[in-house]
């Protein structure tokens, strides 16, 4: 274990509170950014303290200033003929050790703060897989829902035709993120393609696997949240067999996380949209689930017209009042705040899964904290999704395909060793059992030493 003194904690928090205050009064307007850093850069204090060249190196300055943003604005046509506009952005956010690679988010809250907090994340969770991978997430404020396919597919074409001038396969390689999905990684891709006057594979991930799309990336981030949990589960001597489970969100997360429980033995009994949440007491039905959101597009309250046994509520917060041992948030950012924390713990949760990205907030976390429920963040355990890109971009270059059980192996063993090695780091640094803390500063030292190595840039 690392020995630290009271003096040197000192000078690192001091260092830390500086940078941190300087940047809060930079980005005043940018809460989600703010939230994440804030999150990360408190929990590196034993890194500053036991290394203080990284603090002449301002490794901290550097690190939550983006190597580049870039916006753009968005014009296309929709079904009426009315020329719509809408913002896009990527934020290229470090390629100290790889591309940079993170998905791109259409959803009508996109805004700088939401895509630099995505980005920031992206930073430390890429680090994490063990790939060769940099940070980066984009976006825009364009809303999927309603819109027909010729729609979607002239807007995607639109945001391509601007973002295709800072990506490519050894530059920037983007994927999905919420209302991105294969549908509009297909004509994203196709439109890349069109542009370049070639095909190249490997400038964006999540493409269906009958044109350079690797199996099991469709699962990879639920499946993977679901594998980090198990982990977790065998230092108490727990598994999934007959937990009872309840996921937010019914998109891609939350859907392969629902099956990888179910697969072990869980019995998922709640999920939800951004409208309400259905309870099934005796089970849901994945079928049923897939079918309304994956094919007919449709609501999460159609399912009690099928399953009359099952209940829906309005409004997304009550889903945390059901009583469950195993919670896996799979939805959005902060949709568990301090309020609902507490209601957790008082019914009984055991586990906490993160498969969204900053579904906590800070005060629920800390809730997590004081009543000793295992604690899955999000950087560690829904990195699955990001680690088969990576998988998919080696495939694309080895012009090979693995099969899906080769794949879903190798996920299986990322997320093993992203346990292991938060929970190593964690104890190193002298906070046993603390993963996010653990996870942290695994993710952040290996870029450090990255950025060490290649000079000031
Ligand atoms: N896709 C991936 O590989 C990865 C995704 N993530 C993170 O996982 C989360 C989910 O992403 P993904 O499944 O891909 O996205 P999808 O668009 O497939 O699904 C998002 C789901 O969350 C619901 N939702 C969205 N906003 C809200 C809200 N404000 N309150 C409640 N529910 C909401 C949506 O409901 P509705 O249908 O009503 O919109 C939908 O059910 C995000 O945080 C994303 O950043 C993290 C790692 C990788
Ligand atoms: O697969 C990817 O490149 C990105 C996935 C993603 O956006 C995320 O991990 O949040």
């Amino acid at each position: 274990m690392v020995t630290i003194t009271t003096e040197s904690q000192q000078i690192a928090t001091q260092y830390i509170d500086d940078v941190f205050s300087k940047l809060k009064a930079h980005h005043s307007h940018e809460p989600e950014f703010l939230q994440a850093v804030k999150e990360i850069i408190y929990s590196l204090t034993p890194v500053f303290a036991k290394r203080p060249e990284y603090m002449q190196a301002s490794l901290l300055e550097r690190i939550v200033e983006p190597e580049r943003v870039v916006k753009f604005r968005v014009s296309w046509v929709d079904e009426s003929g009315k020329v719509q506009v809408n913002r896009g952005y990527r934020v290229q956010y470090s390629s100290a050790i790889g591309p940079y690679k993170g998905g791109l988010r259409f959803h009508p809250s996109v805004n700088e703060s939401i895509i630099k907090f995505l980005g920031f994340e992206q930073i430390f969770k890429n680090s994490l897989t063990g790939q060769p991978i940099g940070g980066a997430k984009g976006g825009s404020d364009f809303d999927p829902k309603g819109k027909s396919d010729a729609e979607i597919m002239r807007f995607c074409q639109a945001f391509m035709t601007e973002l295709h001038k800072y990506i490519g396969p050894d530059v920037d390689v983007p994927a999905g993120d919420i209302g991105v999905g294969a549908r509009e990684i297909g004509f994203l891709f196709g439109q890349y393609n069109r542009i370049r006057g070639a095909y190249e594979a490997g400038v964006i991930t999540g493409k269906l696997p009958r044109f350079g799309g690797s199996l099991a990336r469709k699962e990879a981030t639920g499946y993977g949240t679901v594998y980090f949990v198990q982990e977790m589960l065998k230092e108490i001597d727990m598994t999934f067999q007959d937990t009872n489970v309840i996921v937010s969100g019914s998109g891609n997360v939350s859907v392969y996380a629902i099956e990888k429980a179910q697969q072990l033995g869980a019995k998922v009994v709640a999920c939800s949209d951004s409208n309400g949440y259905i309870f099934d007491p005796t089970g849901i039905n994945l079928d049923t689930v897939k079918q309304i959101k994956e094919v007919e597009h449709g609501r999460i309250k159609e399912y009690v017209e099928r399953h009359p046994g099952a209940t829906y509520t309005d409004g997304c917060s009550g889903i945390w009042s059901i009583p469950c041992d195993i919670a896996l948030p799979c939805a959005t950012q902060n949709e568990i705040d301090e309020e609902s924390a507490k209601v957790l713990v008082a019914n009984g949760v055991k586990v906490i899964g993160e498969g969204a990205n900053m579904p906590s907030t800070l005060q629920a976390i800390k809730v997590y904290f004081d009543n000793n429920i295992l604690f899955a963040p999000a950087k560690a355990a829904n990195a699955g999704g990001v680690a088969v890109s990576a998988l998919e971009m080696s495939q694309n270059s080895m012009r090979h395909f693995w099969s899906f059980e080769e794949v879903d192996e190798k996920l299986h063993e990322i997320m093993k060793s992203i346990y292991k090695n938060s929970v190593d780091a964690a104890k190193e640094f002298g906070y046993e059992g603390n993963l996010l803390i653990g996870a942290n500063i695994a993710g952040f030292l290996k870029v450090a030493d990255a950025m060490v190595a290649q000079g000031v840039i």
